[in-house]
C-alpha cells in the first residue's frame, strides 16, 4: 500500500450525501472563454461542512469551475457561463442576486497570500465594515480577534495588530487571507491551490486550519497535490479537459477510482 492509499483508507468512510445536505449545486455547468470552451456541461454537488477536493491536470477547468462558484468569471470579460448554479437552492445567476453579498456568502482564498496593504487588524476588519455587519469599534475588535482565532493565527499577531499583515511570513500571511474570508461569515469557502505558494511546515497549518474549519464551512478546495486532497477532503472531483470525469468520497476515489484517468492521474501516470 503506498502513502496516498494508507492517508485514504485511514480515514472515515463518509456517507454518501443526503439532498438535504447539499450546499450548492452545479447542473450542466459551461463556460466558454471567447469561442473556446473551457468546461463542458459539469453536474457536481456540494455537500454541506465538507472538505470537496477539485484534482485533475493542469488546463483542465478546475479553477474555472471554482471561480464559477461565487461568480468571479463575470470580472473576465471573455467568459460566458451556461448551466444552473444554487446555493441552497437558489441560483446564484439570477439577475436578483447581489453579487457582493454572494461573495460575503462564498468566500474565497486564492493561490498567492494577497493581504491588503495594511495593518493586519484593517485587513480582517475591512470585510464586516464595508458590509456594515458591526455596530461599534468594540464589536469589530471582537469580529477581528474572533476571525484571527478561528484561522489559528491570534497568538502570533496579537500583539503586533498594527502592523502591516505584507510584513508576515508567507504562511501567516495566507492564514491573514483565511481570516480576512471568515470575518464576513461566509457558508462556504473556495480555496484555489491555498498552499502552492507555502512551504512544507506553513502547508500543514493551513491544512490543519481547513480540518478544523470543516466543522463550520463548507470548503471547496483546488489543489495539484494528492496527498493533500487524500489529507483534508471528503470528496472528490477529478476534471479532465473539460470534463468532469468522476466524483466521489475521497477514500473511494483515491483506493478504488471507476475511471481510468483518474487511476493514472493519481498514480502519476498524467499530469
Ligand atoms: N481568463 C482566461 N481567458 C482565456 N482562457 C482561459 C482563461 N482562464 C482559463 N482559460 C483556459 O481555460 C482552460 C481551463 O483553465 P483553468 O485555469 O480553469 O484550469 P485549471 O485546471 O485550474 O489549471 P491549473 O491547474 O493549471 O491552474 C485552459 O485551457 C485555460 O487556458
Amino acid at each position: 500500500m503506498n502513502v496516498l492509499t494508507e492517508v485514504a483508507v485511514e480515514k472515515k468512510l463518509n456517507p454518501m450525501t443526503k439532498e438535504s445536505n447539499i450546499k450548492m449545486r452545479g447542473k450542466d455547468v459551461t463556460v466558454h472563454y471567447g469561442e473556446k470552451q473551457a468546461l463542458f456541461a459539469v453536474n457536481l454537488d456540494i455537500p454541506e461542512r465538507q472538505v470537496t477536493a477539485l484534482i485533475g491536470p493542469s488546463g483542465c477547468g478546475k479553477s474555472t469551475f471554482l471561480r464559477c462558484l461565487n461568480r468571479m468569471n463575470d470580472t473576465i470579460d471573455s467568459a460566458r457561463v451556461g448551466g444552473n448554479i444554487t446555493l441552497d437552492g437558489e441560483d446564484i445567476y439570477d439577475p436578483k442576486i447581489d453579487v457582493v453579498e454572494l461573495r460575503a456568502r462564498v468566500g474565497m482564498v486564492f493561490q498567492k497570500p494577497n493581504p491588503f496593504p495594511k495593518s493586519i487588524y484593517e485587513n480582517v476588519a475591512y470585510g464586516p465594515r464595508i458590509h456594515g455587519l458591526t455596530r461599534n469599534k468594540a464589536e469589530l475588535d471582537e469580529v477581528v480577534e474572533s476571525s484571527l482565532k478561528k484561522a489559528a493565527l491570534w497568538s502570533e499577531v496579537k500583539d503586533r495588530l498594527q502592523e502591516s499583515g505584507t510584513g508576515l511570513s508567507g504562511g501567516q500571511q495566507q492564514r491573514l487571507c483565511i481570516a480576512r474570508a471568515i470575518a464576513v461569515s461566509p457558508e462556504v469557502i473556495l480555496m484555489d491551490e491555498p498552499c502552492s505558494a507555502l512551504d512544507p511546515i506553513a502547508t500543514a497549518k493551513v491544512e490543519e486550519l481547513i480540518d478544523e474549519l470543516r466543522a463550520n464551512y463548507t470548503i471547496i478546495i483546488v489543489t495539484h497535490s494528492m496527498q493533500q486532497a487524500a489529507r483534508v477532503s471528503q470528496r472528490t472531483a477529478m476534471f479532465h479537459l473539460g470534463y468532469l470525469v468522476e466524483e466521489g468520497a475521497t477514500d473511494k476515489m483515491f483506493t478504488n477510482p471507476d475511471d481510468k484517468r483518474t487511476q493514472d492521474y493519481i498514480t502519476g501516470r498524467f499530469g
